[in-house]
């Protein structure tokens, strides 16, 4: 079975693939210092929680944390005996390549979202997705990543309000009753959440405007489905995009060995 990781800055996925289903998912925070054998204990004692009993033969790692990827390829090499695909390594192909400029390294997990996406629905797509950082991902008629839009994270949004101004607590993301705040964790959940819907509208409608075309717009991460209830701002919410671009990739990679021999 392919066991497929997915680091973001913010938390760690774990989610093991049949080759039909995803068995179970875990998730931790992501922390650099987390040794390979860290791994493997909270690993194990989850299996055993979920009374799940699975040989991984194929680990797939998508990383936008650099510093995290040493042990999580010891882990794979140390208990389930497989070198890693890391998205985003020269070993590792991607149905398309993406274009942008000379140099660019593009976060791994928009690699992800885009093959995902694409294997889903064609071209054409705007891949939102809420993690530490709102990434839009545009993806061509072909498939290709072709660049897209970096925002400030809904929650880093708010800790950065509450870090920068003396009188403003830390509160959470969630959809305020009204616009016009009457108490100041009111005032400040209604100016990320609007801003928020606003900021997506705003930015799909100027990339629509940019490449003049229909354009198919994916949500993904946790927030997806708060942010939508503000307005109708997807045409679909697919929390598990990120995983399923895992699989894609993977396959892509175990048919293009097969196929060299
Ligand atoms: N369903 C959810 N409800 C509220 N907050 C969430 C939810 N899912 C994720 N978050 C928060 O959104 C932020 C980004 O999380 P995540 O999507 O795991 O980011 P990353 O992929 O960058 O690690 C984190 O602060 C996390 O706690
Ligand atoms: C934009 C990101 C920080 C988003 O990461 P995440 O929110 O998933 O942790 C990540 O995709 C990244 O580090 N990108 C590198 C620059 C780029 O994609 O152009
Ligand atoms: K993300």
């Amino acid at each position: 079975m392919l066991l497929c990781i997915d680091c973001g800055n913010t938390n760690t996925v774990f989610a093991i693939w049949d080759g039909t289903e995803f068995l179970t998912t875990f998730r931790t925070a992501t922390e650099h210092q987390r040794t390979a054998d860290q791994y493997y204990v909270w690993y194990n004692a989850l299996m055993a929680h979920r009374g799940l009993d699975v040989t991984i033969d194929a680990v797939i790692i998508s990383s936008t944390v650099p510093r995290v990827v040493f042990n999580l390829r010891v882990f794979a090499d140390r208990y389930f005996n497989t070198r890693p695909l890391v998205v985003g390594r020269e070993d590792c192909a991607l149905p398309h390549i993406p274009r942008v400029d000379v140099g660019t390294q593009v976060g791994p997990d928009r690699l992800v979202n885009t093959a995902g996406a694409y294997d889903r629905h064609g071209g054409n797509l705007i891949v939102v997705d809420f993690g530490t950082a709102t990434t839009f991902d545009v993806v061509d008629d072909d498939g290709a990543y072709v660049g897209g839009v970096i925002a400030p994270g809904v929650n880093l949004s708010l800790e950065a309000l509450h870090q920068a101004a003396a009188a403003l607590p830390h509160v959470d993301v969630t959809k305020p009753a009204r616009v016009i705040g009457t108490n100041t964790v009111a005032c400040m959940q209604s100016g990320v959440f609007w801003g928020y819907v606003g900021l997506v509208r705003g930015i799909c409608d100027r990339i629509r405007a940019e490449r003049d075309r229909p354009m198919q717009i994916i949500g993904t991460g946790g927030l997806a489905p708060l942010f939508s209830q503000g307005d109708v701002l997807f045409d679909r919410i697919e929390d598990d995009l990120t995983m399923h671009g895992l699989t894609v990739i993977h396959a892509y990679n175990r048919a293009a060995a097969q196929a060299q021999g």
